[in-house]
């Protein structure tokens, strides 16, 4: 079987542990070739080249960067037929991109990041439409300040002493609000189909030491109800620290993964 051959867009919290794992072998038959991020420096082993290079060396560009990289770097990654594995979900919430992203010749795929149950929600979705869905992510106060906020905002963020709800709003206003720490939001209104439909909650509770996302959806296939509570990454608190091994996970599948879940 011929290697996969894999670049990263962004090499931060999430990007610097996917490049160790693949570094160290622990995805047999995927290579890491390339690195793109300004903010990193080539070091040994470590080879970050330009996005032209990157397109020239790799089938598979796991991005990692953020949403505003996603929408400037995407459209040439798939107009290089490249295969395009993204994180920053939430800048799908741009139907004209998301279009652009899906109009090839190389692929798009989306990584489920710091959630699951994805599959199980497309596969109900598609079963008949939902009636409700909502997730609801609580996180540390500090993990969620965020420029547009006023000074009122951010002093209740700094303050507060009991967890509250700082945006309840459709999915693709709350991701474009918070695009560093509810992408899971997008991915769940991609996975459900409907952007309109699923409500999301950000809560800052200042007694989070673990990330939560609790995920609700029922319609004609049932009820679901998905818990999840994630260690911050200890480089980055807005990103849960299991991010890293999801992306690994969908690159071992992509690379092959004989025997794996799909
Ligand atoms: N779907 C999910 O569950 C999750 C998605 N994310 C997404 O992943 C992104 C990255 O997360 P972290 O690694 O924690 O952030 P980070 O801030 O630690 O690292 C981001 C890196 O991307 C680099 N970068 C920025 N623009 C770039 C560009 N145009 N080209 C190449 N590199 C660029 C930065 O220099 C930085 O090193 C988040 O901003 C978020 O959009 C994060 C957590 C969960
Ligand atoms: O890592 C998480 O808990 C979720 C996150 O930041 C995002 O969805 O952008």
């Amino acid at each position: 079987m011929t290697e996969l051959t894999v670049a990263l867009l962004g090499h931060g919290a999430i990007g610097s542990v996917i490049a160790g794992a693949l570094r160290e072998g622990h995805v047999p038959g995927a290579r890491l070739v390339a690195v793109v991020d300004p903010a990193t420096a080539p070091a040994p082993g470590l080879p970050v080249v330009p996005l032209a290079t990157a397109l020239a060396r790799a089938e598979l560009v796991v991005e990692c960067a953020g949403q505003t990289a996603l929408r400037d770097t995407g459209p040439s990654v798939v107009a290089a037929g490249r295969h395009l594995l993204a994180l920053s979900t939430g800048a799908l919430a741009d139907d004209v991109l998301h279009r652009r992203l899906l109009a090839g010749p190389g692929r798009l795929s989306l990584c489920a990041g710091a959630v699951g149950g994805l599959d199980l929600l497309t596969a109900a979705g598609a079963l008949a439409p939902f009636d409700t869905v909502t997730i609801r992510t609580s996180k540390s106060p500090g993990s969620l300040a965020r420029p547009w906020m006023t000074e009122a905002e951010t002093s209740r963020l700094r303050t507060t002493a009991e967890p509250y709800e700082v945006l309840r709003a459709p999915a693709r206003e709350v991701t474009r609000a918070f695009p560093a720490t509810s992408n899971v939001a997008a991915s769940v209104a991609l996975a459900v189909g409907d952007w309109d439909l699923v409500e999301a909650v950000v809560v800052a509770d200042p007694g989070a030491t673990l990330s939560r996302h609790e995920i609700e959806a029922t319609g004609p296939a049932g009820r679901y109800r998905f818990e999840i509570a994630n260690l911050p990454s200890p480089a980055n608190p807005r990103t849960s620290g299991i991010v890293p091994y999801a992306a690994l996970r969908a690159i071992r599948a992509l690379a092959g993964n004989p025997g794996g879940v799909v």
